[in-house]
């Protein structure tokens, strides 16, 4: 049965993202929009500053974008929050507190100890968390309880999602350290990146980037117990982040060390990234990428214009494997920040919600 989808933040760099991905998807309907105040009252085509390259579809277009409250949204299954994090911590609180299901893009709630923080493309296991938690609420005669899935910050996503393959083969990691090249859609849309600053230019700092990355690490490739998640604080994590004049598609170069030794040999590494298939994709979920890590052979791949949308944007490339004179070994990593960085990667929650039976 098609699912009713709601958007939170929907005329925002992610809220548009969620528009085009939720147009014609077999899963969901897009039936209710929510913005600031700015916003509300007026059709989406008039509300939202349109920036994708594809165009906005009709349908969604007609829609009115109503304030983000709970009431609005009380029939959809599912609601994908791609709100401001500065209003978005008490607007998704009222939601779940009203039985809704959010999958949300902001950072407010990432680090709660019940919440699972999910790259749909690495941790999928990590949302049986979520069972216990339906279970016990219907325990307690709660039918339908609302619950929140976090989305993780863009650039850990494309860290994660190479290293986990390789951590259940060879075991844990010691050291990761990764210097990215960030997208300037990642900024958002209100304000954004001025011109000014990006053009013939980078930016060597990105707000509150560089911690994000270094905890959610850890939790995602950590484990859980009951409801409980536990970080694995043995890892070492150290990102340095810079805005670059991209407009979609983070690039990371990573370095990491294996705690085992003997270390796996460059073909080895090669091999497990090549073979790795996402657990999304075996649930048959629609946009699950059929290949989860593209090995790329040529000296100067991946690069963001060329090697962004594989497999629509859900798959990360990953090219200039090689070893390390100081670590293990050295990569390029590419991901598209607002597809399995933000809002594919929420849509991707959902389609794996449903066939878990969690909606
Ligand atoms: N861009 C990316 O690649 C990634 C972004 N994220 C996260 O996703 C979220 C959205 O980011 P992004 O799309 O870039 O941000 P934008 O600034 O582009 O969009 C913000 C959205 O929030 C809405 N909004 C602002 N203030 C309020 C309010 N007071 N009440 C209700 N709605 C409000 C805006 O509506 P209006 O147009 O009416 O002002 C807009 O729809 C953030 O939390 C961000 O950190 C996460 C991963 C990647
Ligand atoms: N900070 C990211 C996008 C983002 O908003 O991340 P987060 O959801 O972790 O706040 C970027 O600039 O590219």
């Amino acid at each position: 049965m098609v699912k009713k989808a709601g958007v939170l933040g929907a005329t925002g760099s992610v809220g548009q993202r969620f528009i085009l991905l939720l147009s014609e998807h077999p899963d969901f309907e897009l039936s209710v929009l929510g913005a600031s105040s700015r916003s509300c009252g007026k059709k989406y085509k008039d509300a939202v500053t349109w920036k994708q390259t594809s165009l906005l579809p009709d349908a969604a277009g007609e829609i009115v974008v109503h304030e983000c409250e709970y009431e609005k949204f009380k029939d959809c299954d599912i609601v994908f929050s791609g709100l401001d994090a500065d209003f978005a911590g008490p607007i998704e609180k009222q939601f779940v507190e009203n039985g809704l299901v959010v999958v949300s893009n902001a950072k407010n709630y990432r680090r709660e100890t019940d919440v699972p923080l999910i790259v749909p493309i690495v941790n999928v296991e990590h949302l049986a968390v979520i069972d216990e938690k339906i279970k016990l609420s219907e325990k307690n005669g709660i039918k339908k309880p609302g619950f929140i899935v976090c989305i993780s910050n863009c650039s850990t996503a494309g860290l994660v999602a190479p290293l986990k393959p390789l951590i259940d083969s060879f075991g844990p990691l010691d050291l990761i350290t990764t210097t990215t090249l960030q997208a300037i859609s990642g900024a958002g849309f209100s304000p954004g990146v001025p011109g000014i600053d990006i053009l013939d230019n980078i930016v060597p700092y990105i707000s509150g980037e560089e911690e994000k990355i270094e905890w959610e690490t850890k939790k995602i490739l950590g484990n859980f117990q009951g409801q409980e998640f536990k970080p694995d604080f043995n890892i070492k994590v150290s990102a340095q982040c810079n805005r670059v004049a991209v407009s979609d598609g983070h690039t990371e170069c990573i370095s990491f060390k294996f705690a085992n030794r003997p270390a796996p040999s460059l073909e080895q590494v090669k091999q497990c990234l090549k073979n790795y298939v996402c657990d999304a994709y075996k649930l048959g979920c629609h946009s699950a990428p059929k290949q989860t890590i593209h090995v790329l052979e040529q000296n100067d791949r991946p690069q963001p214009r060329l090697d962004r949308e594989r497999d629509n944007g859900y798959g990360v490339s990953v090219g200039r494997i090689r070893e390390d004179p100081i670590l293990d070994f050295k990569m390029v990593v590419l991901s598209h920040n607002t597809v399995i960085g933000a809002a594919g990667a929420g849509i991707l929650i959902g389609e794996i919600l449903i066939k878990k039976n969690l909606i």
